[in-house]
């Protein structure tokens, strides 16, 4: 096959240069994609794909319009592809074309999102080399200074890593880097951060667990960079280049933290060029100030978006009344970084205390911060030379809210004693006004887009173009002028002067009147009806207007240029601006929904009790008749006077471990089906989270002791499409939690061990509740239909039981939404069945059978106070129950025998299976041996001592040793 030569070799050649799946090559007034490119762009872009031929072969070819790349260049970055970009120059000789850019998900400035647009680096390093000379290290992350990857190895062991990580908007100037103690910490930031593009290390790019989490828990492209650029000291040079040498030096960032930083810096460097500048500050985020939130939470309570991947629904959704996207974007930082902060949170607190009870002078503000632009992003465009005049008017009117807001807030006593007072004037304020006033000096009042065609800069501005105007203006005033001059002159009639590319300036004469012109009139054109002449003054003009305008659209470039950088050497001072107004606008986002919504809010203190008095679900009280709840968890300061009774400020239940002397730290919820018990939990949670958001809470009253971190473990039906088997997820999330917690943290658990037969279920929900009981001390809510788990309440002080009540009246089932003390009894499992639509004959079956359950009793045998449980199981066959017995040492007689007891027996009608370890009766024939060891192992076994997942793999032994003896 002959190769391509021409403009379509051009293209391979360059394509061949970059590791972008698409390149864009200038033609002209086009950019051109050849061959398989053009065919992916057809089908993504829907772009008519024609051909080109080369050396006598076709080639696809598909182009869009020079000033038009920009969507297209959107379009395809926002569906995944790095796309390099190539732009056309004149030479001596012709022209030539070289790779100017390559746009890749996290370096794409024209973004129309308002999100925040991470690029994020993730390093792993093996802490027990020596970091010092760590580029010579087995496993070092990053490669040796003169290139040469170090790492060659796999997948580090989790315990010996340290990773780095870094996040950069190129879209604001954003920068932030953290230090991740294990894969859980990486993921949780990352999810946190949902960065859009990944450039995984060395190391961490052979890790294919790590990248496997990493694709399912974001939506980032993951993209390679040349190791070179995590080196050590390349990584070090390039951060101290950009921020000076505190980072590295006085912050003492960890090695792998600045490789992390670094490598970014040289991603934006290659792929960017020129927006590197906008990044003026490095921050670190440091998750011990922050509530931990690890990212099956954020997905569990549904911050940002639904367990179904919808915006709409989710509890950012509900309480953002932003007006800006860069308050969008602030809000929703701070709904995923909660901050343990309570100096921070006070003053959130009092702000939006202010703002909520200043409705006029709030709406008057958010009017205001409606009209804002984005500053940090106008700063970023300036910093990358692509800012054209209309963004530069943006920055202008967008710096103009800045007193604006000051005035409102200093003249409202409410606001002017607020921290807001002094939020406003955090930026550099007299910079900001002298910055507005040059714009408003130099820009027209409404610019073009186009910055070389002139009318960009104001009159006044610049002496010489002011006379170069004048002058242009005289010019064209005697070109307005002339056709009147001439006709009355020389006595012509239908004279007019007119302006074409091809003709240039030109006198037009009806044909009546074109015989009779004066002398020097030369005839350029002739039409049907008129002829077109020129003069030599006019010839001479012509060329005066030509060249004047050619030196006014040069001068005001250059000068809108000038002005353009002098924005972006302010660029910090707008990230400051833009941060301002942002966060005001978060507050009046806050206060709004707080005054919309009769929110409260909540007093926070560092202690350690959590007390909600009618507390409610922020967003499913948005569409539903709410019934308020009371929660109380922790060491609450007593304050309300009863405690007596058992019974809440409003009446409403309290748990009924308060009774014992101690303070209900685990609370066992149960209750029906459907009746409430996950909105419940979630709402304590969300409670919670906007307390230490610094938000009012839906309650009519809340105390609440800041906790660490917000752990929770719900129902995971996604998982399942990714191949994970449900109770394999469940049990990870227990084991993250059980190690993550601490007694200041909050732990909701929905249902554990339902992935499993019942009583590996029951045994691992039982030592999971002692263990986060004994030692880790967490506050938890906990959900079951495991019956079994309230009897937890009798033997551990802390522990207590609440339900959600149901009314039950000749079988009617309604709900009552309201948390009562104690444990339910019943679950009303076959009520909700009927309600789903489950067929009369099965339902009917199903409420025979429970009769038939509960006549045998079965729940008596164990609650009942007997010291010794009988077991109980349905037998489906003969519809009848059965006890083991000696005569019937059937499958149903060993304890956790595989789907033995049928889930009936436990998860409905209060029926009860029987605890995990069975003891013979008197009457009973001795045991076999074996067995007996069986027995002997599991009295033994120390539940509180033994880690839950190793006691349900004890368990689980044990039975299949039970089970080849059956
Ligand atoms: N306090 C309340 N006021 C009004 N409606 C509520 C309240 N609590 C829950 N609901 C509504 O009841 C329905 C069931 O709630 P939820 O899913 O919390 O029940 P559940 O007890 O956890 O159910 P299951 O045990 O089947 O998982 C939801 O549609 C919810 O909107």
């Amino acid at each position: 096959m002959t190769e391509a030569t021409g403009i379509v070799g051009e293209f391979l050649s360059l394509k061949g240069e970059t590791d972008a799946e698409l390149l864009a090559m200038q033609c002209g007034d086009f950019y051109e994609f050849f061959g398989e490119d053009a065919e992916i762009v057809g089908d993504e872009l829907d772009l008519k794909v024609t051909s080109k031929s080369s050396q006598g072969q076709s080639y696809p070819m598909a182009g869009v319009p020079y000033d038009d790349l920009t969507p297209y260049l959107t379009a395809l970055v926002e569906r995944g592809f790095r796309v390099a970009v190539a732009e056309q120059y004149e030479t001596e000789t012709g022209h030539a074309r070289e790779i100017e850019r390559v746009v890749t998900p996290g370096t794409l400035l024209e973004t129309r999102d308002a999100d925040a647009q991470y690029l994020a680096t993730v390093v792993a390093a093996d802490r027990s080399v020596d970091l010092g000379s760590s580029a010579s290290g087995a496993h070092a992350e990053w490669a040796n200074d003169d290139g040469a990857t170090a790492s060659t190895g796999g997948p580090l062991d989790d315990e010996d890593v340290a990773y780095g990580l870094a996040f950069a908007d190129v879209t604001t100037g954003q920068f932030l880097v953290a230090d991740a103690a294990d894969v859980d910490e990486v993921l949780t930031e990352c999810y946190r951060f949902a960065p859009v593009e990944v450039l995984p290390g060395p190391t961490v790019r052979n890790d294919d667990t790590l990248l496997g989490a990493l694709r399912e828990r974001t939506d980032a492209t993951l993209s390679l960079h040349e190791a070179e650029a995590f080196a050590p000291k390349r990584a070090a040079h390039a951060v101290r280049e950009q921020f000076g040498a505190e980072p590295v030096d006085r912050l003492e960032l960890p090695e792998p933290t600045v490789a992390a930083a670094g490598a970014v810096l040289s991603y934006v460097e290659e792929t960017a060029a020129g927006v590197l500048a906008s990044m003026t500050r490095l921050r670190t985020h440091r998750g011990d100030d922050h509530v931990t939130l690890d990212a099956t939470t954020q997905r569990n309570l549904e911050l940002t978006e639904t367990m179904q991947g919808e915006r709409d629904g989710s509890l950012f959704d509900t309480i953002d009344h932003t007006d800006s996207s860069a308050g969008a974007r602030r809000l929703a930082e701070w709904l995923k970084r909660p901050s343990r902060s309570l100096e921070t949170l006070e003053r959130r607190q009092d702000s939006v205390a202010a703002l909520a009870s200043a409705a006029l002078a709030r709406d008057e503000m958010r009017e205001a911060l409606g009209e804002t632009a984005d500053l940090a992003r106008l700063a970023s465009r300036a910093t990358h030379g692509s800012a054209d005049a209309r963004a530069l008017c943006s920055v202008r009117d967008t710096l103009a809210v800045l007193p604006r807001i000051a005035e409102t807030i200093e003249s409202t006593p409410e606001l002017a004693e607020s921290p807001l007072f002094e939020i406003v004037d955090e930026p550099d304020r007299e910079a900001a006004a002298a910055l507005r006033e040059s714009l408003a000096a130099a820009l027209a009042a409404e610019p073009p887009s186009t910055i070389t065609q002139g009318e960009v800069i104001q009159h006044g501005y610049d002496d010489d173009l002011d006379e170069l105007i004048e002058r242009h203006e005289e010019l064209r005033a005697w070109l307005d002028s002339l056709a009147d001059r001439e006709s009355n002159q020389h006595g012509l009639s239908h004279v007019s002067v007119g302006r074409n590319k091809t003709d240039g300036y030109y006198i037009q004469v009806g044909r009546s009147a074109a015989d009779g012109v004066p002398e020097g009139y030369e005839e350029i054109k002739q039409l049907k009806s008129s002829k077109r002449f020129t003069t030599p003054e006019l010839d001479e003009k012509e060329r005066e207007i030509l060249r004047l305008e050619e030196r006014r659209h040069d001068l005001e470039y250059e000068l809108f240029c000038e002005l353009r950088e002098r924005v972006a050497d302010r660029a910090e001072l707008l990230q400051d601006v833009g941060r301002t107004l942002a966060t005001v606008d978060a507050l009046a986002s806050l206060a709004t929904h707080a005054a919309e919504n009769g929110w409260v809010r909540p007093e926070l203190h560092d202690g350690d009790g959590i007390d909600i008095e009618a507390g409610r679900h922020p967003v499913v009280e948005q569409t539903t008749e709410f019934v308020p709840n009371d929660a109380r968890l922790g060491r609450v300061e007593a304050n309300d006077g009863d405690g007596s009774d058992g019974q809440g400020r409003d009446g409403a239940a309290k748990p009924s471990g308060a009774d014992r002397g101690d303070e209900p730290r685990f609370v066992v919820v149960t209750g029906p089906n459907m009746s409430g018990k996950s909105t419940y939990m979630r709402q304590v949670a969300c409670i919670v989270l906007l307390a230490q958001v610094g938000s009012f809470v839906p309650a009519r009253e809340a105390e609440i002791g800041l906790v660490d971190g917000i752990f929770t473990r719900v129902g995971a039906l996604d998982e399942l499409a990714q191949g994970r088997s449900t109770f394999m997820v469940e049990m990870n999330e227990l084991s993250n939690i059980l190690h993550a917690a601490t007694e200041d943290s909050l732990v909701i658990l929905d249902e554990v061990g339902r992935g499993t037969a019942t009583y590996d279920g029951i045994s691992i929900a039982w030592a999971a509740t002692e263990y986060l009981h004994n030692e880790v001390g967490a506050k938890t809510l906990f959900a079951t239909h495991y019956h079994e788990l309230t009897n937890l309440g009798e033997h551990l002080p802390r522990v207590a039981n609440v339900h959600v009540a149901a009314d039950e009246r000749d079988g009617d089932v309604t709900f009552l939404r309201t948390i009562r003390e104690g444990p339910t009894d019943r679950s009303y499992g076959i009520h909700v069945a009927d309600l789903a639509g489950v067929p009369d004959p099965v339902v009917d079956r199903a409420r025979d059978v429970l009769d038939r359950l509960r006549e045998e009793k079965a729940i008596e045998a164990r609650g009942g106070g007997s010291s010794e449980p009988v077991q109980a199981v349905f037998d489906l066959e003969s519809g009848t129950m059965q006890t083991a017995s000696a005569s019937e040492p059937s499958v149903h007689a060993g304890p956790g025998a595989d789907g033995g007891a049928p889930d009936a027996a436990t998860t409905d009608g209060g029926a009860a299976g029987a605890a995990a370890a069975e003891t013979p009766t008197s009457d009973q024939p001795a045991l076999d041996p074996d067995t007996e060891a069986v027995l002997e192992e599991l009295e033994s076994l120390d539940v509180n001592a033994t880690p839950p997942i190793e006691l349900a793999s004890r368990i689980q032994e044990l039975q299949t040793r039970l089970g080849d003896d059956r």
